[in-house]
């Protein structure tokens, strides 16, 4: 048993995929034959500082999810919930099911539509939230990122060419110790003009004095979105498998 912190990851499954289109919310189309929310959950199982996993899902899809978990195998996974109406709500729900958690424990919020999020990443996570109270996994901007305004006679102009150095695009998992991301939500949920794309932005809002850390991530942890990135993470996926193969070989006489 570990001396240090309970470490809980939540998947946050909730969403429909509007921009996806499919039937079924996109957490379910098969990527290499299993499940997306599979491979997500899959990183977690995997990573040593994981200690339980809670998974939230779109209501009606609960009972499927908890199939998928029970023919994985998945020995961490504490529950199945229905998730929120948006992806606040339904970080405030994952927050709701760690309540007999400690303050000092850590939660990792995880969108289940990053299915190529590695241990390594997850670990070095963890690692940030042993110096700071909240730290979230980003990468640089390869393209310039501007600020747009309405234009002077219609359409978008350009209002601002922010400094590119200092720009990164966050992914997650991002990581909280439970009491500071209690704190921001209770905070949050309270403010009837709350508008929030991710759960590092509502501790920068609503705790300030919080330093919410970056952990340097990687750019094969992509956000399955639109149609076609189910095509894209197919291929990294063989890419980052091939990487692997020729990191550690098998052992000689050994059969894969
Ligand atoms: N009410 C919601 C909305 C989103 N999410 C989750 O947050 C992650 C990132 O959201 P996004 O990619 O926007 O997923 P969707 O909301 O499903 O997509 P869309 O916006 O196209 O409908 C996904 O794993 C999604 O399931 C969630 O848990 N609850
Ligand atoms: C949390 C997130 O993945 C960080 O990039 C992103 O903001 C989620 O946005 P979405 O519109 O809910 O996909």
């Amino acid at each position: 048993m570990s001396a240090g912190p309970r470490v809980i990851a939540a998947v946050l499954a909730g969403g429909v995929g509007a921009r996806m289109g499919a039937p079924a919310p996109k957490q379910l189309l098969p990527l290499d034959g299993r499940p997306i929310i599979e491979h997500s959950i899959a990183a977690f199982e995997a990573s040593p500082e994981v200690d339980e996993i809670v998974v939230l899902m779109v209501g009606e899809y609960v009972g499927r999810v908890e199939e998928i978990v029970a023919d994985a195998g998945f020995a961490k996974v504490s529950a199945v919930l229905p998730g929120g109406a948006t992806r606040t709500e339904t970080s405030y729900a994952a927050l709701s099911a760690t309540a007999s958690a400690a303050d000092s424990d850590l939660v990792l919020l995880h969108d289940a539509a990053r299915p190529l999020v590695r241990p390594a990443t997850v670990a070095a996570c963890v690692r940030a939230l042993g110096e700071a109270g909240a730290a979230g996994v980003a990468v640089p901007s390869a393209d310039t990122v501007v600020r747009v305004a309405p234009g002077r006679s219609g359409g978008e102009a350009i209002a601002a060419t922010p400094d590119r150095s200092r720009l990164r695009r966050m992914q997650t998992p991002q990581g909280f110790r439970l009491g500071v991301v209690r704190r921001a939500y209770e905070r949050a949920m309270a403010d009837p003009d709350l508008v929030a794309t991710d759960d590092c932005g509502v501790v920068l809002r609503y705790l300030p004095e919080e330093e919410v850390r970056i952990v340097p991530g990687e750019e094969t942890n992509i956000k399955v979105t639109n149609p076609g990135d189910v095509e894209v993470a197919e291929t990294l996926l063989r890419r980052m498998r091939a990487h692997a193969a020729v990191e550690a070989p098998p052992e000689a006489g050994r059969t894969v």
